[in-house]
């Protein structure tokens, strides 16, 4: 599925630019982003869920014309896949979280999750005058969790906890890489990491990857529960809505994701 999925993307970002951008942020349809917003060397394409067939196809209709069903029904039966994973691996968090947790909180907190995928090209530049480019800046993602596919050149890195050095994530074949995003953080207390993680690119090495983000609806309250932040503890966030937090990232980032000023511990982030 990995390999469809890449060589469809492959042949969508072959295009030329002009006909991208019938997609483009200028465009209604808007699943585009060009070169230029996230960094010099990132185009993207989004696919929304919950019904990824539609959303798959509205892009390839305006790309292809209506007889291509290909790449909607691949990228629908990804979407489906993730969403599965997605659900097995906040229950598996959510055990880990406390005895009881799963069967406490899954229903009650996560059952409204929905999900959506970025197919993300990197084109490194032609001459390169530092050793590393960033394909993608240091950043948190806005997810409960995001479940990655990168291909196999490799590029991902996260931030370590202690030293702050920038860790590797190799690509291994057959393998996801799941990051717990921001809104996690906050809903267990801090007792989850928001990793900080960027993409380094290789000279002349086009990359591929597909990241899958998994988030609360847009007007779920977000507050840690007492059992989450367990006995003697005092919460570290203050509630907020979802939407509040996806607004005010995109107000301080202005599409930009090469710095890493305001994450949700500014947000909503109780001063101790
Ligand atoms: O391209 C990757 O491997 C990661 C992309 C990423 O971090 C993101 O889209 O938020
Ligand atoms: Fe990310």
């Amino acid at each position: 599925m990995f390999d469809q999925v890449c060589s469809l993307s492959k042949h969508i970002f072959s295009n030329p630019t002009d006909t991208k951008l019938k997609l483009g942020p200028l465009s209604c349809i808007k699943t585009y982003t060009p070169h230029f917003i996230a960094s010099p060397y990132f185009e993207c394409l989004r696919v929304a869920g919950p019904d990824y067939l539609a959303s798959a196809k509205a892009s390839a209709d305006v790309l292809f014309g209506q007889q291509s069903s290909e790449f909607s029904e691949i990228l629908h039966e990804y979407g489906m896949k993730m969403m599965e994973i997605s659900k097995r691996i906040i229950k598996i968090i959510l055990m880990c979280l406390g005895d009881g947790c799963e069967s406490r909180f899954y229903e009650s907190d996560f059952s409204k999750c929905h999900g959506y995928m970025r197919i993300v090209n990197y084109t490194p530049p032609e001459t390169v005058i530092e050793k590393e480019v960033e394909g993608l800046g240091m950043h948190t993602d806005m997810s409960c969790i995001t479940v990655v596919y990168q291909d196999e050149t490799g590029g991902l890195q996260m931030r370590s906890k202690e030293e702050g050095k920038w860790m590797d994530i190799s690509p291994c074949e057959n393998s996801l890489v799941v990051n717990v995003g921001d809104l996690m953080q906050a809903w267990s207390n801090g007792r989850l990491r928001s990793s900080e993680h960027r993409v380094v690119l290789k000279r002349f090495v086009n990359r591929l990857s597909v990241a899958f983000f998994w988030c609360f609806e847009d007007d779920k309250v977000i507050l840690a529960p007492e059992e989450v932040v367990g006995d003697g503890c005092s919460r570290t966030y203050r509630s907020f809505t979802c939407l509040d937090y996806l607004k005010f990232r995109e107000n301080n980032e202005e599409g930009k994701f090469d710095r890493i000023a305001y994450t949700v511990k500014d947000f909503a982030g109780i001063k101790q």
